[in-house]
């Protein structure tokens, strides 16, 4: 594997779930950006959104994407928001393939409804923050290199196949354009 594999999409996709099976299915290290930012803060997420602010957040973010991308490859997954700042995307462009792991609404919902994780959807109405950030946001994950449609009933394993049948295909095609020239 000559480049990382960098999972986007929202709260809930599975980049988390899905990059720990790809990394085992490829044997190389699978790194979590928010889990990274987590350990360095001694803190959850939830805990450095509350205390420092998204802002600060942000930043840290920023930090160890860029830290990990100038690492050996690896499967990288990806906070919801990272792709957001142009910043991030010229890094992951630089280092790694991007895969927007794009799942429905009323999927992304039942995944997130019941948990307390991810602040930003701590308002009196998620479901409409959801909804609200995923009409926004769509539009940047579709800039992504590679797109798979995260379908219900699908497992983890199942969504981590289709990820790989399309990393291929997509390998196969560049090196087939890059004989061309
Ligand atoms: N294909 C799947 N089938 C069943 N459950 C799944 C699948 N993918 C993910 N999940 C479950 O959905 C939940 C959310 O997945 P995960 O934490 O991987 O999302 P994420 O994209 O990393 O979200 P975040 O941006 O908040 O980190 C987890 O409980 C995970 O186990
Ligand atoms: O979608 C987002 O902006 C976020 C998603 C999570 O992965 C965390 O990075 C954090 O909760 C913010
Ligand atoms: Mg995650």
């Amino acid at each position: 594997m000559k480049r990382s594999i960098v999972l986007i999409g929202m709260m809930g996709a599975g980049k988390s779930a899905v990059g720990a099976e790809l990394s085992r299915r490829l044997g190389v290290p699978h790194l979590d950006t928010d889990a990274e930012i987590a350990r360095a803060a001694a803190a959850t997420i939830p805990e450095i959104f509350a205390r420092d602010g998204e802002d600060f957040f942000r930043a840290r973010e920023t930090e160890v994407l860029g830290r990990v991308l100038r690492g050996p490859p690896a499967v990288v997954s990806t906070g919801g928001g990272a792709w957001m700042r142009p910043a991030n995307r010229a890094l992951v462009a630089g280092a790694g393939v991007s895969v927007w792991l794009d799942c429905p609404l009323a999927l992304l919902w039942h995944r997130v409804r019941h948990k307390p994780t991810r602040p930003l959807l701590q308002t009196p109405d998620p479901l409409g923050t959801l909804t609200r950030m995923l009409a926004e946001r769509a539009p940047s994950y579709a800039l992504a290199e590679l797109t798979i449609e995260v379908r219900e009933g699908d497992s983890i394993e199942t969504t981590a196949g289709r990820v790989l049948d399309a990393l291929r295909a997509h390998d196969a095609a560049n090196s087939l354009s890059a004989q061309e020239k």
